[in-house]
């Protein structure tokens, strides 16, 4: 996207946004509530118009692009309401019957671990199966391009780590993935890259090992003093401290931690939220 623009009113929820998401990559679209991620993501997707600027996704304007198009994007959608009294087997079966050359509906309702579920009704499922099914619903097509907004909001820890093996076997099959998320652990155990997107602008584009120049930052060390206080140093070389603190204490140094900023220090301070 070059110079994209989306205004409500006098507001703008995207403003002069150029980004590009590479063949073959996990994106994470990171930002605080209102900065205008899903605005920018429906419009990639064809479901928002824009105001400004030049979009291409698959090589198309997704303003006009047709059913060939639509084929080759999978779209996480939050809820399929409509679907109640169906069965998770018949509503997979029925998305896949719209797609030129989708997978095997029972092959996708395995991947997103609901096999035992498929022969339940979709308004007896739990939140957390309600968005595997949305999940299943965006990948039976075999897109090239996967749109997931917040995809694992209300799972359990472990449905979340089962969604980003999901996730990552997709990526390793070369499905191309643009993400939103809430969660900081979320981009870093899945996105090659991530973007940080404050009242509609982008503030930053990296990897999530380099976001912010967390790679170079120093690092805080931190021991106990032999009278109990804490003591903390920031240093580009910890471990030159630690050898020395080892030589100093006659081996271990009491209380001792090594850390670098986190992704999430990192992001706070992006969005004016330092801690
Ligand atoms: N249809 C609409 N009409 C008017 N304003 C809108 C509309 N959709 C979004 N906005 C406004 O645009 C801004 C960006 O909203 P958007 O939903 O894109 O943010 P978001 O980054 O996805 O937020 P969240 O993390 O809360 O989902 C917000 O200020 C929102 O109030």
């Amino acid at each position: 996207m070059r110079g994209l623009r989306k205004t409500y009113g006098s507001r703008a929820a995207v403003d002069d946004v150029d980004l590009d998401v590479r063949s073959g990559e996990v994106f994470a679209l990171l930002g605080p509530n209102g900065a205008g991620k899903t605005t920018m993501v429906e419009i990639l997707e064809g479901y928002r118009q824009r105001d400004a600027g030049e979009v291409s996704v698959l090589g198309q304007d997704p303003a006009n692009a047709g059913r060939g198009w639509r084929a080759r994007v999978g779209i996480v959608l939050q809820g399929t309401g409509e679907f109640e009294e169906l069965t998770v087997r018949e509503v997979v079966t029925h998305f896949a019957g719209l797609y030129p050359d989708a997978d095997d509906p029972a092959t996708v309702i395995a991947l997103v671990g609901l096999s035992d579920k498929a022969n339940a009704r979709t308004r007896t499922l739990s939140g957390g199966q309600k968005r595997r099914l949305d999940v299943a619903l965006g990948i039976v097509g075999r897109p090239e391009l996967l749109f997931l907004d917040e995809p694992t909001t209300g799972f359990d820890p472990a449905a979340r780590h089962e969604f980003w093996e999901l996730i990552r076997r997709l990526a390793a099959n070369g499905t191309t993935i643009l993400l939103t998320t809430h969660y900081l652990e979320e981009a870093e155990a899945l996105a090659d890259r991530v973007g940080v997107i404050v009242a509609g602008r982008i503030v930053a584009v990296d990897t999530t090992e380099a976001l912010g120049g967390r790679q170079d930052a120093p690092a805080t060390v931190t021991w106990q003093r032999p009278d109990g206080a804490v003591e903390t140093a920031d240093t580009h070389t910890p471990t030159a401290l630690v050898a020395e603190l080892a030589v100093r204490y006659g081996g271990e140094a009491p209380g001792l931690t090594v850390s670098r900023p986190t992704l999430e220090d990192v992001y706070l301070s992006m969005i004016g939220a330092g801690r």
